[in-house]
């Protein structure tokens, strides 16, 4: 019997948010983004969220920086614990700070920390409860993985990102059951050594197939019972349903313009534990 765990997340609005440069292979700015669409994307997505009983929070948008609506690449939160992210990309350099002053002004987290190393967040670090799993190769510097295994305190598993359309560790995996170790991903997206990996860790992981993750399948949220994913990864929804999930099919077409879909969208804020 699955359950849902209610949530605290942080998101940014699109007020900003266009393919204004090319930093990722989906990224086309003769290719324009629908505002007035992607908004209505955006709060069918936070609206989702709080209808299924999470906490969704809002960071303001700042001017001049476009992709600062994928809040997930903006800091890693567990255990109330702040890391900071470090963009591999000069372009996005600035959202990091404003993601700091966000969690310096809120009270609650045992510590804020701006990171010595290129990190990109939940873009690259995905939260179970054994592990930290850790991407790399396009974004995320391994020194990284180093670094947040000693500021949390958590065995990180280092992974290795091949394909460059899966730039980010979130865009070819996804974690189902945080307290169970259950995932999703795509084989195809990772190194020979890296798949070895995560069949060890991960047995009775859930596949996807390159027609699911090419339309950013795996770029899902999951709350231990729903799913919300992007509606167009209609291969995935019989699987998590024979899992015992409930899969959520959103449009967030608009945002697969600049690389990203649900995850991406969606910063989780891991709090302390009770004590
Ligand atoms: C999992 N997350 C957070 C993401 N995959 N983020 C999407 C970032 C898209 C942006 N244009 C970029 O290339 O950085």
């Amino acid at each position: 019997m699955r359950t849902a765990t209610p949530r605290r997340y942080l998101m940014c609005p699109p007020a900003h948010f266009r393919v204004a440069y090319s930093i990722n292979p989906w990224m086309d700015p003769d290719k324009p983004v629908d505002p007035a669409l992607a908004l209505f994307q955006w709060e069918d997505l936070r609206d989702r969220y709080r209808s299924l009983g999470h906490t969704v929070e809002i960071l303001d948008p700042v001017a001049g920086l476009p992709d600062m609506v994928f809040a997930a690449n903006g800091a890693t939160v567990v255990d109330g614990r702040v890391l900071g992210a470090r963009f591999a990309n000069p372009e996005r350099a600035d959202e990091a700070p404003a993601h700091l002053a966000w969690f310096r002004s809120h009270d609650g987290f045992v510590e804020v920390r701006e990171p010595e190393h290129v990190n990109e967040a939940e873009g690259d670090f995905a939260v179970t409860s054994s592990w930290m799993l850790a991407g790399q190769g396009f974004r995320s510097s391994p020194l990284a993985h180093d670094e947040a295994q000693e500021f949390f305190g958590r065995p990180v598993i280092s992974l290795e990102l091949t394909d460059p359309r899966y730039y980010h560790l979130d865009t070819a995996l996804a974690v189902l059951d945080d307290a169970a170790d259950e995932i999703m991903y795509y084989p195809g997206a990772f190194s020979p050594g890296s798949r070895a990996v995560l069949a060890r860790l991960f047995p009775d992981a859930l596949l996807a197939t390159a027609e699911d993750a090419v339309v950013f399948g795996l770029n899902a949220v999951s709350d231990g019972l729903n799913v919300v994913l992007p509606r167009e990864a209609a291969g995935l929804f019989d699987p998590l349903k024979d899992r015992g999930y409930v899969p959520v099919g959103v449009d967030l077409a608009e945002f697969h313009k600049a690389g990203g879909s649900v995850k991406c969208c969606t910063m989780e804020v891991r709090p302390a534990p009770p004590g």
